[in-house]
């Protein structure tokens, strides 16, 4: 039988029930002074009326049978648990048949046994941002009044794990972690994460006084100077080579780090789990509190606006033009030397938010974490190649770890 499916993906669209408000102030966090572009709303918190109108049109937009909710903020536990219970009663409600997941981002520091009991019961995915052991996290994650917050979040994860709360790590990889991959990589490991991902830590800073400091891909170099936190080129290249060294000897099939995988995905022609290593992407909408609704959690900026759930349907904003073309741009913008690199199919010129350098022509859009990835996709390509040819012949791509004993290699 076949069912007439106008699209043919997911709808995806993120919640911000609490905007940007945050009890933390980590310095490098992108969210905070997006509280800025609605400086008119003195309550930056999402009213139950647009979160029964975004359930229901949400889930009767999907054309699958399961339906993912994600909750991102800003702090998401800024909002008590009365709101998610709301929430969960209104995806009963409007259900209609369909499976409906939900995870929650959260920096874990509020966590307590009567969120993880909510958790639990309701199955939800919990993902805990922590950048390390407490040197490399309390670096930048602290909370208003600078006090650390490292010891609050491993009491987080604690209660997590005693309600048997299934949770994942978010970390960030920046200036200072970087320099320390395999204390990084064996901190996740010690802590029981089977699950890591980790994303770089790329901003600059808008030199001109403006209400977002952080600037978008397409400020001139000249208006803009590069964030201290940021990860440089290099140090991201190495940071990438340490890990997967550890990796390819010892944890695969056991440890799931998520850029190795899209890596491996992409080496076989798969779709990669990380949108940033995807050919095109735009699938992943985000809408705020009052209902507006932007292209990419990465790019809250009111040029990248799609328009207000009050005015449009939510698969109108996300299937326009408009959407469509910011998610094929990241392939058809992609500057000549990613059409010549032979890592092309690997890379795909990663996120346009950080292509703001020229290539070796002179043309800009390269991204400014080239040189980190092209060492990266260089440097595993072998062990990459062997795990693809195991992959074919219906055989676990953890052999690499035999071969490499076999052969001596690294
Ligand atoms: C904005 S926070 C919102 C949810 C929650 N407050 C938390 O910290 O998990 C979501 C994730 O973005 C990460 N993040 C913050 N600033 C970033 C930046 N400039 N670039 C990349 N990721 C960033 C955070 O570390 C966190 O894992
Ligand atoms: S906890 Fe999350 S939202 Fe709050 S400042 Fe840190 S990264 Fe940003
Ligand atoms: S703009 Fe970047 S973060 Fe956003 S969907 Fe595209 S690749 Fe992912
Ligand atoms: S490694 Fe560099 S040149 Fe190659 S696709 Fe990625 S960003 Fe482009």
């Amino acid at each position: 039988m076949s069912v007439f499916a106008p699209f043919a993906k997911p709808l995806y669209v993120m919640l911000k029930p609490v905007g940007s408000r945050c009890n933390l102030d980590c310095d490098y966090c992108y969210y905070l002074e997006k509280a800025n572009l609605y400086t008119e709303k003195k309550n930056h918190v999402m009213s139950e009326e647009l979160l029964e109108k975004f359930i229901k049109e949400y889930i009767e937009s999907q054309t699958m049978p399961q339906v993912l909710f994600t909750w991102h903020g800003g702090e998401t536990l800024m909002r008590p648990l009365s709101f998610y219970k709301k929430a969960v009663e209104l995806q009963k409600k409007y259900a209609g048949g369909r499976q409906i997941d939900n995870s929650i981002q959260t920096n874990g520091t509020l966590l307590n046994d009567d969120w993880c009991r909510f958790f639990k019961d309701n199955n939800f995915l919990v993902g805990i941002s922590i950048d390390g052991p407490q040197e490399f996290h309390d670096e930048y994650r602290r909370d208003k009044m600078g006090r650390p917050s490292f010891h609050k979040v491993m009491r987080g994860m604690e209660l997590l794990h005693k309600h048997g709360v299934e949770y994942n790590c978010m970390a960030v990889v920046n200036d200072y972690n970087a320099d320390f991959p395999l204390e990084f990589y064996r901190f996740f490991k010690t802590t029981g994460s089977r699950f890591i991902q980790f994303t770089p830590i790329v901003e600059r800073i808008r030199k001109k006084n403006s209400p977002l400091k952080l600037a978008t891909a397409e400020d001139r170099e000249d208006a803009v100077e590069l964030a201290p936190f940021s990860v440089s080129p290099e140090k991201w290249g190495s940071f990438l080579c340490a890990i997967f060294d550890e990796w390819v000897k010892e944890d695969v099939g056991q440890v799931f780090v998520q850029l190795f995988d899209s890596t491996l995905a992409n080496w076989v022609g798969e779709q990669p789990g990380l949108c940033t290593m995807a050919k095109t992407c735009g699938h992943a909408g985000v809408m705020e509190f009052n209902g507006d609704v932007y292209s990419c959690d990465h790019f809250v900026f009111p040029e990248y606006r799609v328009g207000n759930i009050y005015a449009k349907p939510l698969a109108s904003m996300m299937y326009s033009n408009e959407q469509l073309t910011f998610g094929n741009d990241k392939f058809d913008k992609l500057p000549r030397q990613c059409r010549e690199c032979d890592f092309l199919f690997a890379c795909y010129g990663e996120c346009p938010k950080n292509r703001f350098v020229r290539d070796k022509y002179g043309i800009p859009g390269l991204n400014y974490l080239c040189k980190g990835y092209y060492t990266f996709f260089n440097h595993v390509a072998p062990y990459m190649d062997f795990m693809k040819r195991e992959l074919l012949a219906e055989r676990p791509p953890a052999n690499v770890m035999e071969w490499i004993k076999k052969t001596g290699s690294r």
